[in-house]
């Protein structure tokens, strides 16, 4: 059992486990889900926001903080947290996703990733060297190798000879990390490919991570894909170490993958949805602008208890919506992030309860009960 993570509870029907991850910046309850913070912020949310609605840790990207205001910069400035004074964890993400999802002209040679900024057009190379650099210089307390994760209709044999240069570039990452405070996660690659995800899986246990993140996943593959990479790996996965599926999810896809043994989780859906109108709640999604909620003076979620569903009409947050104000993006993020919490916070609990399997049942008939 390595020192910075212990499972605490096992459910007694089924692969759900509750976990304390040590870091840094402090102790953080698994199973987590981790609000995306890409340019140093969570979009519409102050840090007192994000603590008051349940946030553990955010996630940071790399690529975009190298671009601006670089990692230098910040660096002088005392570091991340200090910059945008959030005392609490933070994983950075590695930068070759990002470089893969937002920049047109790029090349991947054995050394790195070329590419031109999707900010100002300038060329960069980014290599796993450079990319733990950046991530040290940040000072997140989780880091990850960088890696390169093939698209969803990638061929076999491209995949396999990509996980081959994912595996080398995790050795180079394990080799350019000094700074040993910080937690390195690898990331299995190998796409729809079960043996190839044992092939990578095993080669990154070679290496030795202090955690082991599932890539290549949430990049447009069909469900049913997703959740036979899921299965195939949640057993293949050291159990004593976290699991991290980087990019989940819905709030069904965490519940699916917390069922399956999965500890950690991150995706822009509730910032991003919020921003749009699309707001969940216990009895599925609302689309806030609908004309159904003109005269409706209830709470967005009646059965949840965050300040916006304290304070604020359904009524309320569509005329903001509708009228373009910044304050209907600030509410229905604090409210969608509030809900992603509160529903990891029950997770827990039901997973301390064995009752994980009666959860996972319940919630599914919740969620579909009332289509929005
Ligand atoms: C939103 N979906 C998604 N976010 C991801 C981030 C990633 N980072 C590193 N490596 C990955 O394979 C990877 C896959 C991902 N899918």
């Amino acid at each position: 059992m390595p020192d910075h993570f212990q499972v605490e509870h096992q459910d007694g029907g089924c692969r759900a486990r509750t976990g304390r991850l040590t870091t840094p910046h402090g102790e953080i309850q698994t199973p987590i889900f981790m609000p995306v913070g890409t340019n140093a912020s969570v979009k519409a949310m102050r840090p007192e926001d994000l603590t008051d609605a349940g946030a553990q840790i955010i996630l940071a990207n790399t690529y975009h903080l190298y671009l601006r205001p670089g990692h230098r910069l910040v660096e002088e400035l005392g570091g991340l947290h200090r910059f945008m004074s959030w005392d609490r964890p933070i994983l950075t993400d590695s930068g070759g996703f990002q470089v893969y999802s937002l920049t047109e002209l790029r090349k991947i040679t054995e050394e790195g990733v070329k590419f031109r900024s999707h900010i100002d057009g300038s060329m960069h190379l980014l290599t796993p060297e450079l990319s733990i650099k950046v991530q040290e210089a940040l000072g997140a307390d989780i880091i990850m190798c960088f890696d390169e994760c093939p698209p969803a209709d990638a061929g076999r044999e491209y995949v396999e000879r990509s996980l081959a240069m994912t595996t080398r570039w995790a050795q180079r990452s394990k080799d350019a990390h000094t700074r040993r405070d910080q937690l390195l996660f690898g990331i299995v690659q190998g796409g729809r490919f079960s043996d190839l995800r044992q092939r990578s899986l095993q080669e990154l246990q070679g290496i030795g991570f202090d955690g082991y993140a599932l890539g290549g996943l949430s990049v447009g593959e069909e469900k049913p894909v997703m959740h036979e990479v899921m299965d195939a790996c949640s057993d293949l996965l050291p159990a004593d170490y976290p699991r991290y599926i980087m990019g989940i999810g819905t709030p069904e896809d965490l519940v699916e993958a917390v069922w399956r043994g999965y500890d950690m989780f991150d995706c822009v859906m509730p910032t991003r949805n919020a921003r749009n109108g699309m707001l969940f709640t216990s009895q599925g999604r609302v689309n806030i602008k609908r004309k159904q909620y003109e005269q409706d003076q209830g709470p967005l979620d009646p059965a949840c208890s965050c300040y916006v569903c304290r304070n604020y009409s359904r009524a309320y947050l569509r005329h903001l919506f509708r009228s373009g104000e910044i304050l209907a993006s600030m509410l229905n993020t604090h409210h969608n992030i509030a809900w992603y919490l509160s529903l990891m916070g029950r997770i827990r609990e039901a997973i301390r309860q064995d009752q994980f399997e009666a959860f996972r049942k319940e919630f599914y008939h919740q969620q579909h009960t009332t289509a929005e």
